[in-house]
């Protein structure tokens, strides 16, 4: 854990992020149509790299481990100043579980997103974790699905994410955290998701490349 110093103004950096991502060859089926098919996999990637992009940027994460077995998603998180672990092969929850408790340890505070939040910002992170005590978890904006779970020091992930994961996390005895933070909640696995984060302030990356594709005229964000 990283105390960062300023005279009036003073940092905890204990956060330790994990987000798991799939090989961009399968990732993102149910957005499948939104851009054309050869351009699918760098809309994965995009919204990957705007997600790690705004997690680097939060002032209470120390470090992010990026889940994946995909290359190229490797190589562009590690140059955001992710790491990397390998994948084990165990599906979303297995290599949820991984990062959090062997790669990133028991010892720390640890949080779990998927990396599909490319209109996520610091501040709301920031705000989320800030809100976090004991194992909690933050639903996405439709309320059924999980954005975040988040575990103190000591703690076992437990992680329950696919459908209905929201009702399954909080039945584990996870207490859900809801705030105004349009950024975190919004996941984007429809076309419809997509209109939506362009209407919040999509990432630079994801932004311009749909700019490039002309399905929208300006890019509203900065981060
Ligand atoms: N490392 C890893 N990440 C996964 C796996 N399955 C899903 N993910 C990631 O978990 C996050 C949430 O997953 P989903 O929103 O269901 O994304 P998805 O599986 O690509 O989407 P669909 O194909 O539409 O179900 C995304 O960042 C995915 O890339 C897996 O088996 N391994
Ligand atoms: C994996 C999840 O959902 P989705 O794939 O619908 O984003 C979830 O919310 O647990």
């Amino acid at each position: 854990m990283e105390v960062v110093g300023q005279t009036d103004l003073v940092v905890v950096r204990k956060w330790t992020v994990v987000i798991p991502v799939k090989r961009l060859g399968s990732a993102k089926t149910r957005l499948r149509g939104a851009v054309p098919a050869d351009r699918h996999p760098e809309l994965a990637l995009a919204m990957v790299r705007d997600t790690v992009a705004a997690v680097l940027a939060t002032p209470s994460v120390a470090g992010l481990v990026v889940v994946t077995d995909d290359p190229a998603v490797a190589v562009a998180v590690r140059r955001l100043g992710a790491r990397v672990a390998p994948d084990p092969g165990d599906g979303l929850n297995g290599a949820m579980r991984h990062g959090a408790d062997e790669v990133a340890g028991l010892a720390t505070h640890r949080a779990v997103l998927t990396g599909d939040l490319p209109a996520l910002r610091p501040e709301q992170l920031d705000e989320a974790l800030g809100r976090v005590a004991g194992r909690a978890f933050v639903p996405d904006a439709a309320g059924t699905g999980t954005v975040l779970l988040a575990v103190p020091p000591g703690e076992p992930l437990r992680p329950l994410f696919g459908p209905h994961s929201a009702r399954a996390h909080a039945g584990s005895g996870a207490t859900a955290l809801t705030g105004d933070w349009p950024g975190l909640r919004q996941d984007v696995d429809t076309a419809a998701d997509l209109g939506t984060v362009l209407g919040l302030g999509a990432g630079r990356r994801t932004c311009e490349l749909l700019r490039d594709l002309g399905l929208t005229a300006a890019c509203t964000s900065a981060a």
